[in-house]
């Protein structure tokens, strides 16, 4: 979708857009001081050359376009070429910093603040509700939630906004320009077979720098030619050279580029076409925006924009689909330590992590449970929107994190929220019957990497089996916990921050298999991508397309996964005599019937699978006193099937 597409449906600018915006104040601010007019043209032709060619350089991966360089006969990339474009990431999440400045600080003396802890696992945890991000682009057909105010008035509030709005219709017209300059050079020429792979036994001329490390310059540009390859193999690639060859190296080249573990980089890679895979690293580069929600419990969104437009924020609302969620792009003043903050007004919080709590869509009155709560963003939401009424559990197995829930919850004024601190895998035999549960699970962070950087070396393939088992007990435990004749409810909400299927399409699917009384139902989220029904080799139920998946580089949110269930019946059996020893033992032995841990989620072995369940049916035989040799195994496992 085109940038002025999105920005009708009220999508705010992206992080590089409003960084741009800033720096052409700031270049013109310098302009008007400068004594030196020659050089002051120099820097600004070069400003100029650099935004072309960022913005030529965005464009090519976007659309997997031709290079002008490529228009030369047997191109190779052995020289870097000297305009090559470089986003540099560090400047721009130090300018970013900067510009917060004053909040970061404020976390190092406040560590108290809840909802901005991090801890090690748990970090990632949570993340998962400190998660900021922006808006989406496409779907945007009608706000969720009807309010007190339109956006417009909170538009108007925003005077400051009318000054980004005019820079943004600026920006538009010299994205026509560059689009018409590209043009002229002609950059979407047809490319002829390029020699972009090292010959076979040659040193990679990446290493042949004279201080010993890789290249990067260069390594950007292989990665950005292979892509190309990888999209029109048959016309680009190097005669005698597979597919497989160019993938290693494009895989070799985001582990040096971007710094990932060949392991994860290569788990990521498999979710996306190859251009779509470096959008997403790109995107995991830098830090999604600023984003804050309006507790509706103490104000209204349109009178905490004016108090903190009065203080010096530069904000705006986040986008259509959100009547709580603001944008903020700068500020005068620790956005984490206003008044308005500390009375509970509102919360920092990532965009993506309103979604959950928007498709659990509680009601007045009703009795609600959060299965993994803290550090509180979505219970509190979730508590405004049911207007302190009913009852809300926020429970959490970690029970220092319980501390920053607890803080949150009072801070925002949530008077109908109880605190618990069990593992949630207990439940319903701690207590059950509630009209709805949020699972916002536990998970392996990879949605929110821009945030969390170690995520791209903590990741280990033994993550991805605890991980998912512990996700498919906890959704048993949550469905089992939910009453299906709850009069409007009976809603089960299932959520990561994680981009992984088997965290996520793969641990629904598990659960419709294992609970035929449940349903995935719409989330009634506008925006979204549909979830797989298959992956690589492996079928999901149909409805899993129900299922919503958002990712930094489609929507600049946080990686976040969201599946919203229905409970039509009660559970098969009573889950509730049973506890998490039990249920921890089950899960594992109906995953490895399943063939559901493996060290490889895509290579599902069938023979192997079948050795296993064999072998398990052999084990239960044996349990109950039954010899089985004296059963048709192969019977047995037909049955299964
Ligand atoms: C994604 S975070 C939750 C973020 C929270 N929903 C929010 O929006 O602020 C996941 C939480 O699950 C908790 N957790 C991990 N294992 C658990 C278990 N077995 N039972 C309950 N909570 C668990 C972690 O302590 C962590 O706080």
């Amino acid at each position: 979708m085109g940038k002025r597409a999105r920005e009708k449906q009220g999508v705010p600018p992206s992080y590089e857009e409003f960084q741009a915006a800033k720096q052409r104040k700031e270049d013109k601010k310098s302009k008007k001081d400068s004594k030196s007019k020659s050089t002051e043209t120099e820097t600004k032709n070069s400003n100029k050359k650099q935004k072309f060619d960022n913005k030529k350089d965005q464009k090519k991966e976007k659309n997997g376009k031709k290079s002008k360089k490529s228009n030369s006969e047997d191109l190779d990339i052995t020289e870097a070429p000297k305009d090559l474009p470089e986003v540099n990431y560090e400047e721009l999440s130090a300018a970013r910093k900067s510009l917060f400045d004053d909040e970061s600080d404020e976390e190092e003396k406040n560590p108290t603040r809840p909802e901005d802890e991090f801890e090690t696992l748990d970090d990632l945890d949570d993340e998962f509700d400190i998660e900021d991000e922006a808006d989406e682009n496409d779907l945007h057909e009608k706000p969720m939630f009807s309010d007190d105010e339109s956006d417009d008035e909170i538009e108007k509030v925003n005077a400051a906004n009318m000054e980004e709005y005019s820079k943004q219709l600026d920006m538009e017209r010299e994205q026509e320009e560059l689009e018409a300059e590209e043009e002229l050079l002609g950059v979407n020429q047809v490319q002829p077979r390029a020699k972009i792979l090292p010959p076979p036994g040659e040193q990679d001329p990446a290493s042949e720098t004279k201080d010993g490390a890789k290249d990067l310059t260069f390594i950007r540009t292989r990665m950005l030619e292979i892509v190309k390859v990888l999209e029109n193999f048959k016309e680009l690639a190097e005669e005698g050279r597979n597919r497989s060859e160019y993938i290693d190296q494009l895989i070799s080249d985001i582990c040096d580029y971007f710094g990932y573990t060949p392991f994860l980089a290569e788990k990521l890679f498999n979710l996306f076409s190859p251009s779509e895979a470096i959008e997403f690293f790109e995107a995991n580069e830098i830090h999604r925006p600023i984003t804050i929600r309006t507790n509706t419990l103490l104000t209204t969104r349109r009178n905490l924009a004016q108090a903190l437009v009065n203080r010096g924020v530069n904000l705006q609302p986040i986008g259509p689909w959100t009547k709580v969620g603001l944008q903020v792009f700068d500020s005068q003043v620790p956005i984490g330590a206003t008044p308005e903050y500390l009375s509970g007004q509102y919360i920092l919080q990532a965009a993506s992590s309103f979604l959950p709590v928007m498709a659990l869509d509680p009601q007045e009155n009703e009795r609600v449970l959060d299965m993994a709560a803290a550090p509180g963003g979505k219970t509190t939401y979730i508590s405004a929107m049911m207007k302190n009424t009913g009852c809300v559990f926020a429970n959490d197995a970690n029970k220092a994190r319980t501390k920053s829930l607890i803080a949150n919850i009072h801070r925002l004024n949530c008077t109908n929220t109880i605190v618990c601190n069990y593992d949630a895998r207990e439940f319903p035999k701690i207590i059950g019957g509630f009209d709805r549960i949020l699972l916002d699970a536990p998970c392996s962070g990879t949605g929110v990497i821009g945030k969390d950087q170690s995520v791209k070396t903590n990741r280990s393939p033994k993550d991805f089996i605890d991980i998912p088992h512990l996700q498919k007990q906890l959704l048993l435990s949550a469905i089992d916990s939910v009453d299906h004749n709850s009069k409007n409810g009976g809603v089960i909400v299932y959520s990561t921050c994680s981009v992984m299927v088997e965290e996520n399409e793969s641990v629904v699917d598990y659960a419709l298999r294992k609970r035929p009384n449940v349903k995935l139902v719409d989330t009634g989220l506008t925006i979204g991508k549909d979830g797989f029904t298959s992956f690589r080799g492996k079928k999901f139920d149909s409805s899993v397309k129900l299922t919503k998946r958002y990712y930094p580089h489609v929507y600049n949110v946080d990686g976040f996964f969201v599946a919203k269930f229905q409970k039509t019946g009660p559970s098969p059996f009573d889950k509730s005599k049973i506890g998490a020893y039990e249920k921890e033992k089950m899960a594992r032995e109906e995953a490895l019937k399943e063939g559901l841990i493996a060290d490889d989620f895509a290579n599902f072995d069938a023979e192997e699978d079948k050795e296993i369940m064999k072998e398990n049916i052999v084990k239960n035989l044996e349990k109950k006193g039954i010899d089985p040799r004296k059963i048709d195994l192969e019977k047995k496992l037909e049955k299964k099937d």
